[in-house]
């Protein structure tokens, strides 16, 4: 059965209430405490919840459960229209004794001021037979909100998304780890280039054209010309004085002629 106002007041289930947030069946949580991810506590003033930010709340306000009642916590829709959403909402369960908390982000565009006199989260009450289990747990405020810090600190980035993080991860995979492996290539380009160098100077010995075999058969065509040149040379030197032998023989039968012929004149006187 649900409980209506009346029945919530007289059921004594909410210590520090305030008459001003009661609803006809509900009770609405004023913000105590409101934790930032770093853990700074924020009382009184309130606190202004940027885009994408997240925030804990605690309640100002004590819920006791007997063995009878349970309880519904949902977010005030009024913070649902300004585009802010509660993390943990859920059910309250008989035998709790303690503040209520819930993590709440900032959807929106713009800045939140949560007031301390706005209330943040809105609680239905059933009564029931007693259930066979019941667990009674307290929590006092201090302990509490030192829970809901550490749960701050440690599981939730500063905003919904952890943009930070998120940027951080980014930069690390595009530069961070591209800078090793950039290092690695231009070493591997490196190592490449000296290969190649060496290949090149290898291939000027062994490649055809440039190798050292055909840097041989050249050297022995280039002994074999030199050997053509001089036999040609030596042919055309050869033949040059074979001319001149004949010259010289036919001048000297030319001169033995005109011996002759003086000596003819001679005898002919
Ligand atoms: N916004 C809320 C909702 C509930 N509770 C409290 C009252 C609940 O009785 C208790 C346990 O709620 P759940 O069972 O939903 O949460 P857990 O899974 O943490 O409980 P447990 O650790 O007991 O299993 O937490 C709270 O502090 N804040």
């Amino acid at each position: 059965m649900l409980l209506t106002d009346t029945e919530i007041k007289a059921a004594g289930v909410i210590t520090y209430q305030n008459s001003e947030s009661f609803g006809s069946t509900s009770y609405n949580l004023l913000p105590d405490a409101i934790i930032d991810s770093e853990g700074e506590v924020y009382k009184g003033d309130g606190y202004t919840i940027k885009p994408q930010e997240i925030v804990w709340v605690t309640s100002k306000e004590i819920v006791s459960l007997p063995h009878d009642i349970t309880a519904h916590a949902t977010i005030k829709t009024s913070l649902c229209n300004k585009g802010l959403l509660a993390l943990n909402i859920g059910i309250i369960d008989p035998g709790w004794n303690g503040p209520l908390a819930t993590a709440i982000i900032n959807f929106s565009k713009s800045n939140y001021y949560l007031s301390p006199t706005k209330s943040f989260l809105r609680l239905s009450f059933y009564r029931h037979s007693n259930s066979e289990i019941f667990k009674p747990i307290t929590k006092k405020r201090y302990e509490y909100q030192e829970d809901k810090r550490k749960d701050a600190i440690e599981i939730f980035g500063s905003t919904f998304l952890d943009v930070k993080s998120i940027a951080k991860d980014v930069k690390k995979e595009l530069f961070g780890s591209f800078a090793p492996r950039a290092a690695f290539y231009v070493t591997m380009l490196g190592f490449g280039l000296a290969g190649f160098a060496l290949f090149a100077s290898l291939a000027a010995y062994f490649l055809p054209g440039n190798g050292a075999a055909y840097q041989a058969n050249f050297t022995s065509l280039q002994q074999r010309i030199d050997r053509l040149d001089e036999q040609t040379r030596e042919l055309s030197t050869g033949t040059k004085t074979s001319i001149q032998t004949q010259v010289y023989e036919i001048k000297g039968i030319e001169d033995r002629l005109n011996e002759i012929e003086a000596q003819l004149a001679g005898l002919g006187k």
